[in-house]
Order: structure tokens, then C-alpha cells, then sequence
């Protein structure tokens, strides 16, 4: 196929900080929700930790080889804000910094330009204790803890991630308790909510201070089609179309939250002044996709607050994840970014799927499933860009398997699989047909 992909068209690989690196408590660094989370009993699926995770805090070196090897021009990556601020706040480790200054430089020596996300779920526990993202202060914390790694990277890293996920960080996070910190409360989430939204706010100005104008925020989409023509499933798609992918992004563009919310969380839902919501429209300098499937919902009445609930396809291929294999919805999703933000500047800041992988033969993982799963969504992605959509970069989540939140090492979804045991990286085929894309700017697709 012609490669509609333009010569300086990023193609990555993500990770983030508590799933890869390990080692979290290292160098003085402070622990996070997430150590926290994964030492608490019955919430990590194998009551599987972070502690070793990939072993990338001692192989990074050897990581960014591989990425090399790949022919990547991006790397996505995060920072372990208590690895940085022990305390959340306040004093500098300056080891953590270096461990991170090592990784960048490595990343600029192969020419792959780093993607730094500042947040990826893993809030010092030091802040938590101080209320986390339901205390007012939090945005300000965050700010502080973003002007230091501005001021430290920033004249080598060219973009910027404030958030990844925050809807994740609030609903599982707060509302149905599945991720850390596990919380099950229905007044939480919309206070939680705004103040990410504030927190992405004030990183963003504390960057604009230093002149520069490439940052932006990463958000988990999904279209959402209702399972009949029923009037009930289809407010029940509406409804959770606002919930999921409408929530933040209508924040941030037009300073707005979705009327669908008030009605969604009820008397939880507070009542936000004009000077407040004035202060969350932000919307940066592009927006980052998350996108692994659709919703397929159906109207749920015995499932509140949405009365609403995704339901798995029984005709369609699923993922390890139970998750539909479903690539048109990644053109679905930027056409609608195109159309309803004016076609903002877009990164896929993560695609990719979960399999059950056969072991390595003669050293390498047989994996055509995911092989398909990732040419049909770069072919869904080169869709997109021909009718117009600003996409300026694609990356595969993930470069490793990795700690898969609640789920543990159960799941794995990256292009080398990691040995169990001695943490050995061997390529999967798809990491070979990855190569073979970015070799030939899309066309091997
Ligand atoms: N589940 N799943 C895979 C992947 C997760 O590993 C990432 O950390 C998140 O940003 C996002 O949820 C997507």
C-alpha cells in the first residue's frame, strides 16, 4: 500500500516507570501507591509486585539497544515521582534525576527522541497520605514536581506527557476501586478529576515558562456503539461515551464537563465555578491516544451510576484481555478527535494487544495475532491520515511485557517478551515486522 506516512512521523514504543523499571525503593527513592497497592493482599492477580518488574532500572542501557535494534524515532517513557521528590515534594534525589538523565542521554545517542510522561499512576505514598489527587493543594505538588524535571530535561526532551490516563487514574482508581488506591467512593471521582485537570493546568504553565510548546495529555478512547437500536442502549452508549471519552477532553478544550456527568454522579457531582472551570481549559500543544478497542454497551439499570455496562462481542476476536479486536474504532476515534477539537495535532501514545504467547523457539517468540492486530491498526491509522487527521505518531504499547497493573505478569503485551526468571528480553515476530514498518515509513503494512 502507498505509505501515507510522512518522513518525520514518530514510530515509538511505551512503558512506563512502576511496570518496567523495578527496583522502587532504590537509591531513596519513595515508594509509591503502587508498591503500596501490590504489597496489599488479594489486588495484584499472582500477588505479583513491581519490585523486580523488567529489571529496567539495571538495563536500561540495554533496552534503549534494543529500541536501536527496532529502528524506533520515540520512545515513551515515564517518571517514578517519588524516584524523583521521595517526599512527593521538597527535597531533590538527585540519583533518581540521574537515573533518568542516563536514559535520556542513551535515547538522544541512538537518535530516538524521548517522550517523558510525568505521571503514570504512581503517586508517592508521602502525598497520598496528605489526601493525594483529593487534596486542593495536589495540582500545586504536582507543579512542583513537574518544574523540577522541566528544569532538569526539558533541553532534552522534546515532548511532554503531564498525565496518562487520568479518567483511569479517577474511576478505577476511586470509584470502583480495581487500581491503586483502591478507593469505592462515589463523591471522590469528580473532585479527584478536577484536580488532575488543575494539576495538568499548572504543569503546562510551569513548561510555557520555560518557552517551550510541546506537551500534552494522554486519554484512554473507545467508541462506544450501542449492542441493539434500542432507545435504552443508546442512551446508555451516549451516556457512557461522555463518561469515558468525553469527560477530560471537553474539560481541557472548552472548559466545560459534559451534562451527562451531573446526571451520572448525581448529588455527587459538585457544583464548579466559572473561575474553576475557566482555570481546567487547557488544552496543550496535542492530545495522546490511548486506544486498544471499542465499548459494545448495553443499558445496565442494576449498574450504577452508568446504567450502563460494556459487554464482550461473542462473534468477534478478543484479546487476551477480553477485549475485541477492532481497528476501524481507531479511525472512528481520531475522525471524531478531528471533528469535535478542529482537528487538534494527535500522537497514538499507546496500541496494542494482549496474547497468550508460546514460549521461545531458537529464540524467538511466534506471535502472528499480534502481528495482525498491529498492521490492522497502523493500516486503520493510515486511513485516518489520508482524510486529514493531524497524526504525527504511533507507539506500540509495549516495548516489554510488563507489570500489568491488578493483573500482574498474567498479560503481556509487548514486542519482546521478558524471561520470568532471569528477566532475559527475546524478540517476538512481532517486534520483527515492527522493524519492517518503521524501515519502510508505514509501506510494509
Ligand atoms: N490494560 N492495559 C494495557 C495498558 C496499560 O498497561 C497502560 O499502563 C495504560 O496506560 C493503558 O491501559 C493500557
Amino acid at each position: 500500500m502507498a505509505a501515507p506516512f510522512p518522513d518525520d512521523f514518530l514510530w515509538g514504543a511505551a512503558t512506563s516507570a512502576y511496570q518496567i523499571e523495578g527496583s522502587p525503593l532504590a537509591d531513596g527513592a519513595g515508594p509509591s501507591i503502587w508498591h503500596r497497592f501490590a504489597h496489599t493482599p488479594g489486588r495484584v492477580a499472582g500477588h505479583d509486585t513491581g519490585d523486580l518488574a523488567c529489571d529496567h532500572y539495571h538495563r536500561s542501557l540495554e533496552d534503549v539497544a534494543l529500541m536501536a535494534e527496532l529502528g524506533l524515532s520515540a520512545y515513551r517513557f515515564s517518571l517514578a515521582w517519588g524516584r524523583v521528590l521521595p517526599e512527593g515534594r521538597g527535597a531533590v534525589n538527585s540519583r533518581g534525576l540521574d537515573f533518568y538523565e542516563r536514559l535520556v542521554d542513551a535515547l538522544l545517542e541512538h537518535g530516538i527522541q524521548p517522550m517523558a510522561t510525568l505521571y503514570h499512576w504512581d503517586l508517592p505514598v508521602a502525598l497520598h497520605e496528605r489526601g493525594g489527587w483529593l487534596n486542593p493543594d495536589s495540582p500545586h505538588w504536582f507543579a512542583e514536581y513537574a518544574g523540577t524535571v522541566f528544569r532538569a530535561l526539558d533541553d532534552r526532551v522534546p515532548l511532554w506527557i503531564t498525565l496518562n490516563e487520568p479518567w483511569v487514574v479517577t474511576v478505577p482508581g476511586y470509584l470502583d476501586g480495581q487500581l491503586a488506591p483502591g478507593h469505592r467512593d462515589l463523591f471522590e471521582p469528580p473532585r479527584v478529576a478536577n484536580h488532575l485537570l488543575l494539576a495538568h493546568a499548572e504543569a503546562v504553565a510551569a513548561y510555557r515558562a520555560l518557552g517551550r510548546h510541546r506537551i500534552g495529555l494522554a486519554v484512554n478512547l473507545e467508541p462506544q456503539h450501542p449492542a441493539s437500536p434500542s432507545p435504552a442502549d443508546l442512551e446508555a452508549a451516549r451516556r457512557r461515551d461522555a463518561f469515558i471519552n468525553r469527560w477530560f477532553l471537553d474539560a481541557l478544550v472548552f472548559g466545560r464537563y459534559p451534562e451527562e456527568l451531573a446526571d451520572i454522579f448525581g448529588p455527587a457531582w459538585p457544583e464548579f465555578s466559572a473561575e474553576s472551570l475557566a482555570k481546567i481549559r487547557c488544552p496543550g500543544d496535542f492530545i495522546g491516544v490511548n486506544y486498544y478497542s471499542r465499548g459494545l454497551v448495553r443499558a445496565a439499570p442494576e449498574a450504577p451510576p452508568l446504567d450502563a455496562i460494556r459487554i464482550t462481542p461473542t462473534d468477534a476476536e478478543l484479546t487476551a484481555m477480553d477485549w475485541e479486536v477492532y481497528p476501524e474504532g481507531l479511525t472512528e476515534t481520531l475522525l471524531w478527535l478531528r471533528d469535535r477539537y478542529a482537528n487538534p495535532p494527535l500522537y497514538i501514545t499507546e496500541n496494542g494487544a494482549a496474547f497468550d504467547d508460546p514460549p521461545p523457539r531458537d529464540g524467538l517468540v511466534e506471535d502472528p495475532r499480534r502481528v495482525a492486530y498491529l498492521r490492522a491498526h497502523i493500516r486503520a491509522a493510515a486511513t485516518a491520515l489520508e482524510q486529514g487527521v493531524d497524526l504525527r505518531g504511533y507507539c506500540v504499547w509495549s516495548l516489554l511485557d510488563n507489570f500489568e497493573w491488578a493483573e500482574g505478569y498474567s498479560k503481556r503485551f509487548g514486542l519482546y517478551q521478558v524471561d520470568p526468571g532471569d528477566r532475559t528480553r527475546r524478540p517476538k515476530t512481532s517486534a520483527c515486522f515492527y522493524r519492517e514498518v518503521i524501515r519502510s515509513r508505514g509501506a510494509a503494512v
